[in-house]
């Protein structure tokens, strides 16, 4: 066995709590950030990848992680997203014919502090029933006392700007330049999933970086425009709510996921607020209520639409619910071509029940054009 007697490692919680852990690899260091956990038994590389992690210590509640490698292609971006990552049994070895790297070398790229051998079930008890918190992993195990200190001056994610860090510097094309129609996509987060599904129907997508102005996207001359999921706190992003704004006034084919959910419910004027804890895995009931059919989906976000506002908000009406808390997991606008949904239609990882929004996406742009 390559790591027999591999480093200590903990993870401490900002109430004082501890657990125990070993370091995964030759990793060493600190790393702080909220606590969140993903339920999802498949699907590691593309939560790991996903910039709405950003500045996440990730619990995988999974027994088995590594354990069929890395695929370049399943990745969500360039790079390794969340801050950290906490586990039960890291595998060094994987098996799968298609994998083109293991996960210790594939985090090792990032530098990530990853740390296994934790007790992830009583980890994920005590979040649950106290609710999201930041902490600290480390290998640093002696110097409890500095990292306490260093741990109480991390900023909560309430209040939280962070599309900033994830989003793209210069704006850049996706798909096919001869598509039948084109999509301006604001990146707070982009997942490269969600441009995928976008561009496999028929639009050529430009994303623009996140305080991109309405104008400088309009000047393209788009047939449709999409919000993006991403990172942090959605009250924050005066700029992306204000192009929402505009988007809406001209009355344009608009879509948001996730984090561009949330920005088109404040552009409504409908508030948003942090969860308990949120919703992060790949079973999530959800109910259509346009339809009354349900979908099995993919979530994964800390903050959510006020719902007693979206209902009595004469512009909204609320069309999907999640099953498990009623909270509100999409809208539209009565009289305005924009709907959005804050669960994860285009799945990486999950099921592929809600990719009907996609293709209800590039018929409401047909159906302006
Ligand atoms: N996946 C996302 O877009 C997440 C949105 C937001 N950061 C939240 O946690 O609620």
């Amino acid at each position: 066995m390559k790591y027999q007697s591999r480093k200590k490692a903990l993870i401490l919680l900002a109430d004082g709590t501890i657990f125990h852990g070993k370091a995964v690899g030759e990793t060493e260091g600190s790393a702080f950030g909220e606590v969140c956990f993903n339920t999802g038994m498949t699907g590691y590389q593309e939560i790991f990848t996903d910039p709405s992690y950003y500045g996440q210590l990730m619990v995988t509640t999974n027994a088995h992680i590594g354990n069929y490698g890395t695929k370049e292609e399943e990745s969500q971006s360039d790079s390794v997203k969340i801050a950290g990552l906490i586990c039960r049994n890291f595998s060094y070895q994987y098996s799968r014919e298609q994998a083109d790297d293991s996960l210790e070398n594939f985090l090792a790229k990032s530098n990530l502090i990853a740390i296994s051998d934790v007790d992830t079930r009583a980890l994920v008890s005590h979040i649950r029933d106290n609710g999201a918190m930041n902490g600290v992993i480390t290998t640093e195990v002696e110097k409890l006392d500095e990292l306490k200190k260093q741990l109480a001056a991390v900023p909560n994610m309430d209040g939280l700007e962070l599309a900033s860090k994830v989003s793209t510097k210069e704006p850049y094309y996706f798909g096919d330049e001869n598509s039948n129609y084109k999509v301006a996509a604001l990146d707070i987060g982009i997942k490269k999933n969600i441009l995928r599904n976008i561009a496999s129907r028929g639009a050529y997508v430009k994303v623009f970086p996140y305080d991109t102005k309405f104008e400088d996207m309009a000047a393209w001359n788009p047939d449709g425009y999409f919000l993006s999921n991403g990172p942090g706190d959605p009250e924050p992003l005066k700029s992306a709510i204000g192009v929402a704004k505009q988007i809406i006034e001209k009355d344009k084919p608009l879509f948001g996921i996730c984090l561009g959910h949330q920005v088109i419910a404040l552009a409504n004027g409908v508030s948003t607020y942090k969860m308990h804890n949120g919703h992060r895995g790949i079973n999530h009931p959800v109910k259509n209520l346009l339809t009354g059919k349900g979908e099995i989906t993919s979530q994964n976000h800390g903050f959510a639409v006020n719902r007693e506002e979206a209902e009595s908000n004469t512009e909204l009406e609320v069309t999907h619910v999640h099953l498990n808390d009623d909270t509100v997991a999409g809208i539209k606008m009565k009289n305005k071509n924009c709907f959005s949904v804050q669960y994860h239609p285009e799945a990486s990882p999950g099921p592929n029940d809600s990719l009907y929004l996609f293709d209800q996406f590039i018929e409401n742009i047909a159906k302006a054009n």
